[in-house]
Order: structure tokens, then sequence, then C-alpha cells
């Protein structure tokens, strides 16, 4: 039988009980966050997603595998487009959904998410191609990079993408003289800035304190911050067209304050920008990083609540600031394409370790690891894992789920209570990997990389192919 959840993106109850406890009754699978709402088990406890059962994809595809669910997908990309529009309609403001593509990208999902009336951000020339040859008109596409390379800069004044993000006081007049070599209309640049607001999992995926790579800093100790450096030398060239100002602050945010603070900041800014210039410009972008589920009883972001508070809170900012409201824009990844998916393992040796502490964890090796998922090892991110595929028993062991890989690090989820009788040849799925594993997926030790299959109503089909042993050796030459 099938259980039903709340829809994508809705609050859990924290701490409610799914998934295995140690000694407890329930040592089946149980779906609800953080899997995907097409995950379900039937009567039989056979685990099914999108309506194809995992043992099945696992002998179509082979694994490891990342699986996506369409249907999850298309309705949370639905759902943080009509929460955001909802939200800021009742403002008096516009706002467009830019799906973050270096979530994960894919033809199909581009395509998906077009569908679904969203935008397409591109972070690299890689990730606009895959988004030009799934049709996205260049209108609905934006370039972000701190390191654009002139080709990359070429590529996206060919497609006519609907903005190109600076990031830097130099890349302005790379821009800027990469249009006027060509000739043509100006290009729609927005600058991308740092308002000190830090927020997110980890350093490393936290982007506007200042001390990191991205954006131009708000802060002016002495005469002009780099920001408004950054806006006033686009409007001194005549190649450019000043379309807004862009603000991410980090990414796996469970807290949302900060996007409130950052707004805020970035309200403000423009208003100076206004009174020095008479420009207002027409739009702001509050980036990505809305958190989601990685664990059973966490509780993701809620779309709608989300984009209630942002909305209140801009609306709040710049009626004190006197100014009219521009158009607003928010890039989203992880939330729309995480939760979506999971991955399918083949579970290898299993090996008992006896602790300092006397008690015992059981290393279960799967057929993948850090080259399909390097979450864990780079951020020390934590998943979930559940035996599929087969009825186990009543009793769990504390686990450590491990890859194939010659690093001790190569972990995939750090502690998880599994079956007993958990062993070689038994399924594992790992929840919410729809995020940064593909797309963050390495060849180390020359493991190819894992296909990815979309799943829907029933029916399975690989989006992108599993690499070979010969995709792998054609690289070299000997
Ligand atoms: C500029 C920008 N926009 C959007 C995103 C997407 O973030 P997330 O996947 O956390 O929503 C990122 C990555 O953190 C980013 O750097
Ligand atoms: N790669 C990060 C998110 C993006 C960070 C910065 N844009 C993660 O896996 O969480």
């Amino acid at each position: 039988m099938a259980q039903r959840r709340h829809p994508p993106g809705a609050r859990q109850r924290a701490g409610s009980a799914r998934g295995h406890r140690p000694g407890a009754d329930v040592t089946t699978f149980i779906p609800g966050e953080p899997w995907s709402t097409g995950v379900a088990r039937a009567a039989d406890g056979s685990v099914t997603v999108g309506g194809v059962g995992v043992r099945t994809l696992a002998s179509q595809h082979g694994t490891p595998a990342y699986v996506l669910d369409e249907a999850d997908l298309r309705a949370r990309a639905r759902g943080y487009r009509r929460a955001f529009e909802t939200a800021f309609a009742e403002i008096g403001a516009g706002i467009d959904v830019y799906y973050a593509g270096k979530a994960f990208l894919s033809v199909a999902v581009a395509r998906w998410v077009h569908e679904e009336g969203l935008r397409v951000d591109t972070a690299t020339g890689g990730e606009l191609a895959v988004a030009l040859r799934a049709g996205i008109p260049g209108a609905h596409l934006g370039l972000h990079g701190n390191n654009k390379s002139d080709a990359e800069i070429a590529r996206a004044l060919d497609a006519g993408v609907g903005r190109i993000i600076v990031d830097s006081l130099v890349e302005v007049d790379r821009v800027a003289d990469a249009v006027a070599a060509r000739g043509g209309a100006p290009a729609p640049v927005m600058v991308r800035v740092t308002t000190g607001v830090h927020a997110g999992g980890h350093e490393y995926i936290s982007t506007a304190h200042e001390d990191q790579k991205f954006g131009l800093s708000i802060a002016s100790p002495d005469g002009d911050s780099p920001a408004m450096q950054g806006l006033l030398k686009v409007l001194a060239r005549p190649e450019l067209r000043l379309l807004g100002i862009h603000s991410h602050i980090g990414s796996q945010i469970l807290d949302p304050s900060g996007f409130e603070v950052a707004a805020r900041a970035v309200l403000t800014l423009r208003a100076r920008l206004a009174e020095r210039t008479g420009v207002q410009v027409e739009e702001v972008d509050l980036g990505g990083g809305y958190g989601i589920a990685y664990l059973p009883g966490e509780v993701a972001l809620d779309p709608d609540r989300i984009a209630k508070d942002i909305a209140g809170s801009v609306e709040a900012s710049n009626a004190e600031l006197g100014t009219a409201l521009p158009r607003f824009s928010i890039e989203p990844g992880r939330a729309i394409v995480g939760p979506a998916g999971l991955t399918l393992y083949t579970v290898g040796t299993v090996k008992p370790v006896r602790l300092d502490d006397g008690r015992t964890r059981t290393y279960v090796s799967v057929d993948g690891g850090m080259s399909d998922n390097l979450r864990p090892a780079l951020y020390g991110a934590r998943y979930h894992a559940e035996v599929v595929g087969r009825r186990a028993s009543m009793q769990t062991v504390l686990a450590r789920v491990v890859g194939k890989h010659c690093e001790s690090g190569d972990i995939v989820v750090h502690e998880v209570q599994l079956p007993a009788d958990i062993r070689a040849g038994d399924l594992l799925a790992v929840a919410a990997t729809g995020a940064y594993g593909r797309s963050m997926a390495s060849n180390y030790n020359h493991v190819p990389r894992p296909p990815v299959v979309g799943v829907a109503k029933g029916t399975s089909r690989v989006l992108v192919r599993r690499e070979t042993e010969d995709d792998l050796l054609a690289l070299d030459l000997g």
C-alpha cells in the first residue's frame, strides 16, 4: 500500500519516526521526507519510484544509478514558481524563477523546468550548451561565473542570453569590449554583489561573506563600495544595459532570515544608486539556496512560507526606501532537483568493525562512492540510506555506508541504522541525491560515472547514459 505524504516542500513534523529505528518494529522502507513524493512501498514490501520497481531499475540500468522522479521534480519547480509568483503578486511585483543548472542539468531536465515556467541559470559554457540544446530561448537564460572565458562570453552573446551576471570590475570591461567588437544591441547585465550575509550549511557553500571569490562587496570603508563602482562602471559603458543587482548568499539554507537581510541590503544599494544617478535598476535577483531535508525528520524550507516572508520584507524595505518595486528573480537549484533524486547502489563487502567505545560499526561497501557523491567528503554532508527491494530483518545495526575508492574519507552515509541481515547483493537507496551528485561526480580511480535514469508513470528512461571504460580510455592518447 503506497503511503501519501505532504506536498513537495511542505513543512514536515520534525522528529516524526521514519525509516529504521534501532530495535524498532519498522524495518522496511517508509516513503516520506527525504524521499521523493513518487517513492512508494507496495503491499508486499517492494519499493517503487515513479511507479517503477527498484529491482527492475537495477536490472535494467545497473547500479550505481541516479534515479530522477520526473513528476516530483516538476511539482517542485511548479511549487516554487507558483509560491513566489503569488506572494510577489500580492505586493504588486513580478518575479521570475530561474532553475540553477549547477545542481543538475541535462537536456531533459532543462526542458521539464522550462515547461513548468522556469528559466534556466547557467554557470559555464557547458551548462549553457546543454540549456541551448534543450531549446531554451536565449532570453530565458542567464550566465554566471566568477571567471568567464572569452568564449563563454561570446557564446552567451551569440545566444542572446537574457542576462549576464558580471562578477568583477574587470569583467564589466570584458563583456562591454566583447559587445563593442561584434556590434549589436547593448548586452543586459546584472552586477553580483556580496552583502556580508553568511548563510548556508558549510563555509564552502556560503557565498556572500567577504573573504571569498564571488561578487563585489557592498561594504564601503572608504569611498564607493566595489558594488557601487561596478554599477557605475556598467552605466558608463554604452555597450551594456544595467538590468539589475544580483545577490546569492549561500546554499542549503534552513534559517530563512538571511534572505530578508540580504534583500534589504540590495534594495538599499539600489536606492543609493538611484539617488546618485537617477537610475532605478529594473530587477533584483535574490539568488538560490533554499534548504531541503536530507534526513528523516528534517524540515525543508516551505516555498509558500518563505515566499510570503521574503515578499513581505522586501515590500517593507522598499516602502521605507521610497523606491518603486523592481521585478524580482530567484535561482533555486537544490530545492527543485535534490529531493527528486535518489541513488541506487548494490551492496558488496559488509564488515563489522569494533570501535574504541566497545560498539560495533558495520561498514557497508557499495559499488560507487565519493566519485558519484562528493558531498559527504567535501562538506561532511549527511545522507539517509535504506535497503530496498526485499523484506529485511527487524533488527538493525549501526552502519556506515562507504564507497569503493582508495580513500578512507570515501563515505556515502556517515551513520545509519541498517537491517542486521544486510548482505552482498542487497540494493541500497540513498535519498535526496538529485542535486550536486551527478553534477559534481568525478572519475576518481577511473570509475565511470553512473547514468541518470528518469522515472515517470511506471516507465524509466536513460537521461544521461552510464560512462564506460571505453569512454575513459578514449581520452587517453597513450
Ligand atoms: C549564483 C547562484 N545561484 C543559485 C545557486 C543555487 O543554489 P541552490 O542549489 O542552493 O539553490 C548557486 C549555488 O549555490 C549560486 O551560486
Ligand atoms: N555544491 C554545493 C552547492 C553550491 C555551492 C555554491 N554555489 C553543494 O553541494 O551543496
